[in-house]
């Protein structure tokens, strides 16, 4: 049996190396690659730590080349070096994921993980329209104050019930972030008791968590997903997109049932119309599985990234209980407790805005980004990058730069405020965790308000403190395709 193993090891070895794509003269330094996964094991394991990530920036310097798997790879490190990534054309593909393009037959559709024209119409389109419907605008605050009423709702309900008003945390904003993107795109509002829409929350998180930004073996080698754990790892990836592109096309069925086509309600409706307009054309651009998939990507990035990036924020006022009286401090000052906070109190609220920078730069919910690729050999940094090379951002190189950050891991607010205690908005530029260019993130302005005015709206009424005989919260994450914080639980008081 063992000689069989050996066998079997040295033969894939073998192959390995004889089919990997070899890299050029003057390719980026970096870790020593093994047979079948590549630089991978030498990586800090996945991205548990933003620190030992930031690390590969001192180790390797602004490139770091190595193999993922069978494939090349470089991860950029450090502020220069993205700039000049995110200036390049050449760097702003997607490479083909198997376990995404699984669902659709191996195409890459929606527009995470689209390219050319497809991707560029679909993105402007989508943005196009997601803008009209009030998108990431102040017109949306009615909807998220109400989605804040809801969680404070559910907070005060689930205080009642427990031992020393003690609850979870970390779960309370998914279904509100969902409800807002939702609404614009073309569902109905959830209950925030809705057992089975937690479930399906469960499952995107599943495969959050089971993801990893620098590629699960099983989409290098798609072999693999017939083995034993690779089997299981392979289900746990692709069983949230499946839950959620089946919600979909239950949705969409139902919106061609009703729709309107002089009075268009949301995205769903719009794109249907895009849809008929197009069938004189090729239809290649405006499908049916474009539109799920557009969809897909939009819920599942909304349902993960802002809720997470919202409990992180509530974690760190737990470990920073001077800072989370500060911020309690200027919301009454500048709120008071009749209204909740507006967007438009963010200029009022500098240090409040100082706490949601700080928590974004240390805790950045996506801590790498999602990978591009090049489809021509290219330069970068003054380096050789093969086509059809992996890039990817390692924003902790960014975000904990010693060169421009002081004591970058402690948790300061402060070192956003100028000394009359003004917001230095040019810090933000070293602060990165939504990409920038042409893959900037489309629901950046959207995840940026629902964050200030949930983070506020909580804060405003809540004091959040260690539970009795806990200890203080770990702030490291939960790894995964994006990070999340370990469950935690906190004491909640009712401020008012
Ligand atoms: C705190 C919340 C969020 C964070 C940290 C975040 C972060 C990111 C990052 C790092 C990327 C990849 C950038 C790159 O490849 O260079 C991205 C792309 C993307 N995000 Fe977000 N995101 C957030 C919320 C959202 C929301 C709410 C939506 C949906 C409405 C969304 C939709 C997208 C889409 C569609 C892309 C792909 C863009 C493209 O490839 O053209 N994101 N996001």
């Amino acid at each position: 049996m063992i000689s069989a193993l050996i066998l079997v090891f040295v033969t894939a070895s073998l192959i390995y190396y004889l089919l990997k794509p070899k890299v050029p003269h003057n390719f980026p330094p970096g870790p020593p690659n093994y047979p079948i996964v590549g630089g991978s094991l030498c990586l800090p394991k996945g991205v548990t730590s933003n620190d030992s990530f930031h690390k590969l920036e001192e180790l390797y310097g602004p490139l770091t080349g190595m193999y993922l798997g069978n494939r090349i790879a470089v991860i950029i490190n450090g502020y220069d070096a993205a700039k000049e990534f995110y200036a390049h054309d050449e760097f702003q593909h997607r490479p083909l994921v198997f376990s995404v393009s699984y669902h659709w037959g191996g195409r890459s559709l929606g527009v995470f993980f689209s390219n050319g024209k497809l991707w560029q119409e679909n993105r402007r389109f989508a943005l196009r329209h997601l803008r009209d419907f009030g998108f990431g605008k102040t017109s949306m605050e009615g909807l998220i104050h109400e989605e804040a009423e809801e969680t404070i709702g559910t907070i005060m309900k689930e205080m009642k019930k427990a031992k020393d008003s003690v609850i979870p945390i970390q779960d309370k904003f998914g279904v509100s972030v969902i409800n807002i993107l939702w609404a614009i795109m073309g569902g109905t509002r959830y209950k925030h008791d809705d057992e089975e829409f937690k479930k399906m929350l469960n499952v995107i998180q599943e495969t959050f968590r089971t993801g990893s930004p620098s590629g699960n073996l099983v989409n290098s080698y798609p072999v693999l997903r017939h083995f034993p754990y690779f089997k299981e790892q392979f289900e746990t990836l692709v069983s949230g997109p499946k839950a959620i592109i089946k919600m979909l096309e239950t949705s969409i069925e139902e919106h061609k049932k009703t729709r309107d086509p002089s009075s268009p309600r949301d995205l769903i409706d719009v794109y249907l119309q895009a849809i008929d307009e197009s069938k004189d054309g090729s239809g290649t651009l405006f499908f049916k599985d474009q539109l799920v998939q557009l969809c897909e990507d939009l819920f599942a990035a909304g349902a993960e990234s802002t809720s997470n990036s919202i409990a992180f924020c509530i974690l760190h006022m737990i470990r920073n209980p001077e800072c989370q009286e500060k911020v309690q401090k200027e919301l009454d000052a500048v709120v008071g407790k009749e209204r909740l906070p507006s967007f438009e109190d963010k200029t009022k609220l500098p240090y409040t805005f100082a706490v949601i920078s700080e928590s974004f730069r240390l805790s950045p919910v996506a801590p790498i980004s999602v990978p591009h690729m090049n489809t021509e050999d290219a330069k970068l940094m003054g380096y050789n990058i093969p086509k059809e090379t992996i890039l990817m951002v390692n924003y902790p190189s960014i975000n904990l730069d010693k060169k421009y950050w002081e004591d970058p891991q402690v948790f300061r607010p402060e070192r956003f405020l100028d000394e009359s205690g003004n917001f230095i908005k040019a810090k933000l530029d070293h602060v990165h965790g939504f990409g920038a260019g042409k893959r900037q993130c489309l629901g950046e302005p959207l995840a940026r308000i629902s964050n200030f005015l949930l983070v506020t709206a909580v804060l405003q009424r809540f004091k959040f403190e260690i539970a009795p005989g806990q200890s203080k919260p770990s702030s490291d994450p939960v790894d995964g395709f994006t990070v999340a914080p370990q469950p935690f639980s906190a004491k909640v008081t009712s401020r008012f």
